[in-house]
């Protein structure tokens, strides 16, 4: 490892985290104003790691920098926070375990769930001061309910003023107990079963696979269920000696959730690294696309422990999964880390982004899927097709919003076309649009053998021309379920003011890129001009542009997520 001082500043070139993490711990703290760090994709990290201190909300290090945490939370989150939640998180900030509130950014994309699956009954597991609480009492209907447990009411009764000020208390069942027993005894009452829209959970980890068992009997098919905390500080992915030992015992619990849930065929799930990472399950039928790509023979109890038994290619395997270690549990449903996937920078190291890959994305991406994705790495700007734990998340709001009508705008070899192929209905059609029709034909065999084609109508043209055709007869108007939008960045805003026409209320588009590798981060002059080939500074400049246009769109609720480059979910609001 190479640090150079240079005026003050501590400069440290090609450093991976471990390195990062030797640094830290040998530089007295006067050293450490200010970190430049050059990673191996060429793009510039600048670290503030004395600033983190003084912030209200110090991200939990799962990010590229804190800079680019601060601006998520100042372009896309706090314009948008209402006034109850941000007051709650101000009272939250003197708590002396402030760090365990559920982070804003978490709590934006709980908050469009919450509206996707019109949730009216949920179930809240760890309260704490009560950020995520008021969030959902404030999104579901005046008639809905929260039953909401922990075992402490004294941090309760710290936002409890906000929540009454804000005329939402009457939504809330407050319990204070253990929640095990609690879920139980909701569970000796048959008529409890399916019937709740939504469940979060951030309490005690040790406890979350029990939480999950009981979860999939109270929540109804289509229902999902959200897991705090899920990356744990970028802990998961660090080899156990590199971590604190204090932090050892819930990493170690962490991810063997990661690995049950990544299993577990009830569920289509999807990790991303908001907040601490939080992890979303929709309960779906067992064998769905979706789930794992194992296929699940039979599903039940050895005493209280939940087994799935599972086929892949033709061999048998059992996975006990409560029995299984991380290492064995890996080894029967893993895949081999194949790098087909170019990192675009976000996380704080690639080892995390690895981590969600192996662990949550690749077992359970579609054969055809993996096959184009495959097919995609030996182009030469394989770089710019989407991200699969993107992808992940494309298809989790496709099954959300029961898309049927899609629009995609840049289909390149066809990865994000394919997996919405896939997700919807046999009777469903995308209309995919893409100025090159030649890189659609790489992946065009692989859609036509996985049986897909008919659902696609494939238009080789600049978008803006289709759209406004489409436009022309009033019928399309309101008619779209879906769009997403990977294609020339400059055009983004005029793709969105023809899309808030042809989406139908309720119905989702998502940009693609919106982070941009983190530069929307990055001081201007530390931008390179050109970077394989694309224009990064101008490219930022039209993308921090939307990022602001889009934040104070008053038709769109809005979550950005940084999956693979970066993503802004949008759903028409009227
Ligand atoms: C980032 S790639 C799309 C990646 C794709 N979603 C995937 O899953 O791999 C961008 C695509 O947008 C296309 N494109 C660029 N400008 C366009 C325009 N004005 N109209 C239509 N397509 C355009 C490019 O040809 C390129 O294939």
């Amino acid at each position: 490892m190479k640090l150079v001082k240079i005026d003050g500043v501590v400069v440290c070139d090609n450093v991976f985290w471990r390195g990062y993490i030797a640094m830290l711990e040998e530089l007295p703290p006067e050293h450490l104003d200010l970190i430049f760090w050059k990673s191996a994709n060429s793009c510039v990290k600048l670290l503030g790691v004395m600033e983190q201190s003084g912030k209200k909300n110090p991200s939990k290090g799962l990010l590229q920098s804190e800079e680019l945490y601060q601006y998520l939370l100042e372009t896309s989150v706090y314009p948008r926070e209402p006034e109850p939640l941000k007051e709650l998180r101000d009272i939250t900030a003197t708590h002396p375990k402030a760090v365990m509130a559920t982070a804003p950014d978490a709590g934006q994309l709980m908050d469009m769930l919450l509206r996707l699956v019109n949730a009216k009954k949920t179930i809240e597991i760890g309260v704490f001061t009560g950020y995520s609480l008021l969030l959902t009492a404030l999104s579901i209907p005046d008639d809905g309910k929260i039953t909401a447990i922990d075992v402490d009411r004294q941090a309760y009764e710290m936002g409890l003023p906000v929540i009454r000020k804000a005329g939402v208390e009457h939504k809330i069942n407050f319990i204070e107990s253990q929640a095990l027993p609690v879920l139980d005894k909701l569970l000796e009452e048959h008529e409890n079963e399916g019937i709740f829209d939504f469940a979060f959970v951030d309490a005690d980890k040790v406890n979350y696979k029990n939480y999950h068992e009981r979860l999939m009997k109270l929540l109804k098919m289509g229902g999902i269920v959200v897991y705090d905390n899920t990356l744990r500080g970028g802990t998961v992915a660090m080899p156990e000696e590199l971590v604190a030992e204090n932090l050892r015992e819930n990493r170690r619990l962490t991810i063997e959730l990661n690995n049950f849930l990544a299993a577990d065929p009830r569920v289509q799930i999807c990790l991303a690294p908001l907040g601490d990472g939080i992890t979303i399950c929709r309960r779906s039928p067992l064998g769905s696309k979706g789930s794992p790509r194992l296929h699940v023979s039979d599903i039940g109890n050895i005493g209280k422990r939940t087994c799935f038994v599972f086929y892949k290619r033709r061999r048998l395997a059992l996975g006990i999964s409560e029995l299984l270690g991380e290492a064995s549990c890996w080894r029967v449903m893993g895949e081999s880390a194949k790098k087909t996937t170019v990192y675009k920078g976000l996380l704080k190291n690639e080892e995390l982004y690895q981590y969600i890959l192996e662990t949550s994305v690749y077992p359970r991406e579609p054969e055809p899927l993996k096959e184009l994705r495959d097919a995609t790495a030996a182009h030469p700007r394989a770089i710019i097709a989407t991200a699969p734990d993107a992808g992940q998340s494309i298809d989790m709001l496709l099954k959300l919003v029961n898309a049927k009508k899609t629009i995609e705008i840049g289909v390149f070899t066809g990865y994000s076309l394919l997996l919405t192929a896939l997700s919807i209905p046999d009777d469903g059609k995308i209309i995919a649009i893409d100025v090159d029709r030649k890189n659609y034909e790489i992946g065009l065999p692989i859609i036509r053998r996985a049986g897909v084609e008919h659902k696609i109508n494939f238009i080789e043209s600049q978008a803006l021309p289709v759209l406004d055709k489409l436009l022309e007869d009033h019928e399309n108007e309101g008619s779209l379920d879906f769009a997403f939008v990977d294609a020339d960045k400059g055009n983004y805003k005029n793709y969105h003011e023809r899309l808030m026409k042809l989406l139908k209320v309720g119905g989702v588009v998502v940009y693609d890129n919106t982070l941009w590798h983190g530069t929307v981060a990055l001081p201007e002059d530390l931008v390179e001009e050109l970077v394989d080939g694309e224009y990064k500074k101008e490219m930022r400049k039209h993308i921090m542009e939307l990022n602001k246009y889009l934040a104070t769109d008053s038709r769109v609720q809005i979550c950005v997520a940084p999956l693979g480059d970066g993503i802004t979910i949008c759903r028409r609001i009227y």
